[in-house]
């Protein structure tokens, strides 16, 4: 069962995030980063294997492609906030 993140987990899992250039929303509990690419078809085989991971965990990005540019937002829906998956897929999207 997946739960919001509590206080203390917090502490050691944002930190790195947001050295990683992720940043905290203000209107609503959830992290967002801009990824860029060098075209199009190098941004669209990104997501096509990010897409891969989120399926597989059952986990899946709010997110908008321009071009080269790819902005997520990860959140938990089903908690109302941020949750292990979305650093779990956070870290992912960086690893990719
Ligand atoms: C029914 C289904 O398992 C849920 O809607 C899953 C699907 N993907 C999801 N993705 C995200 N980001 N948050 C969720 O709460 C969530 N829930």
């Amino acid at each position: 069962m997946v739960e919001r993140l509590s206080d203390t987990a917090r502490e050691t899992m944002l930190p790195p995030l947001l050295d990683s250039g992720w940043e905290q929303l203000a209107d609503r509990d959830a992290i967002r980063k801009t990824f860029e690419f060098e075209d199009f078809v190098t941004a669209f085989g990104w997501m096509t294997r990010a897409a891969l991971f989120a399926e597989k965990w059952n986990h899946h990005p709010e997110w908008t492609n321009v071009y080269n540019r790819v902005t997520v937002i990860l959140t938990t829906h089903d908690v109302g906030g941020l949750s292990q998956l979305d650093a779990k897929l956070a870290r992912k999207l960086d690893a990719l």
